[in-house]
């Protein structure tokens, strides 16, 4: 099969630029455009000299139609608002559209799963191997404790990240009330400030910290009675995420239309 020509959307961000890396050294992918937002001061700059390589004549451009003529998939680290915009065209197009981006609202959701009957998605809160198999750590633990158990999900993020709780948070919670057997948007306590009462019983905590650089850091506590059970992930550079969003589109190739996860692409869903 002839290699893979992937589109990186926000390739002037700080995934954008890990993808352009990875691209690079994975056989089978080829970068064939690099898209930026409306105005970015990015805008006509050298995809493999933003990413620290040697230039690669990869212009960035703000026109997904265009770029899209000559391409196979697109894989979208940037905000809701632009993978939104994205989506439309990479369905009309064709494109295996895999989305890394997080802080999609509900609506946004059911906006990308609508052109699934035709199109090819993967979209994942997290991309890693590591936190995929800690999902399905998390949602076997969570069959196992019934409800003495309390279910605490704690995150750690650099100080740019502007979406609270992060992706991965949702997934692991997601991971966490599949376990359960509930469904985590009626059990979910977040942004706990003040006089909130006791902790209601089932229900799933959040909280978010952010500073520095911290790639990204996640725990899932269950605290008991007498005991605490603490499964933690700690992302120490991006290149694990790139690796995987390109693996997901090289896999997503083959498939039929439909609405793909990471547990699908690394063959996690029986574990
Ligand atoms: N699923 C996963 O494994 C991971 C997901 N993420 C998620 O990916 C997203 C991006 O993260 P990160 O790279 O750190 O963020 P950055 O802010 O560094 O990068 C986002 C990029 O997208 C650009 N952008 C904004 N609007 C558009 C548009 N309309 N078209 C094209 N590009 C646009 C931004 O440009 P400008 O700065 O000019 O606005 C910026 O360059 C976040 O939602 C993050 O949570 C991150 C890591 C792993
Ligand atoms: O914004 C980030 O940086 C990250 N975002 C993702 C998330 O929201 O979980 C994945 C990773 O944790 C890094």
């Amino acid at each position: 099969m002839s290699d893979m020509r992937l589109i990186v959307a926000g390739a002037g961000g700080r995934m954008g630029r890990a993808l352009t890396r990875v691209i690079s050294e994975t056989p089978g992918a080829v970068l064939t455009g690099a898209l930026e937002a409306p105005g970015s001061e990015l805008l006509g700059k050298d995809a493999g000299v933003l990413a620290g390589l040697p230039a690669n004549g990869i212009l960035l451009s703000a026109d997904l139609w265009k770029l899209s003529a000559d391409a196979d998939g697109i894989l979208d680290f940037t905000v809701p608002g632009a993978t939104i915009a994205n989506v439309a065209i990479a369905a009309e197009r064709g494109l295996v559209h895999v989305i890394g981006t997080t802080g999609l609202s509900s609506s946004d959701d059911a906006v990308i799963k609508s052109v699934t009957s035709r199109a090819i998605v993967v979209k994942s809160g997290n991309m890693s191997l590591g936190v995929n198999l800690l999902a399905a750590l998390v949602k076997r633990v969570a069959q196992s404790l019934d409800e003495s158990f309390d279910i605490e999900i704690l995150e750690m993020h650099h100080r740019a990240k502007v979406d609270a709780p992060s992706g991965t948070a949702l997934l692991l919670g997601e991971a966490a009330a599949a376990g359960r057997r509930i469904a985590l948007d009626q059990h979910s306590a977040r942004g706990r400030d003040g006089q909130t009462g006791a902790r209601r019983s089932g229900d799933i905590g959040f909280a978010s910290l952010r500073g520095g650089t911290a790639v990204g850091d996640h725990s899932v506590i269950f605290a008991g009675p007498m005991e605490r059970i603490e499964l933690t992930h700690r992302a120490e550079d991006r290149t694990m995420f790139a690796q995987g969003a390109i693996k997901a589109a090289l896999w997503a190739r083959g498939q039929k239309p439909g609405f793909y996860s990471m547990a699908d692409v690394l063959g996690l869903n029986d574990f």
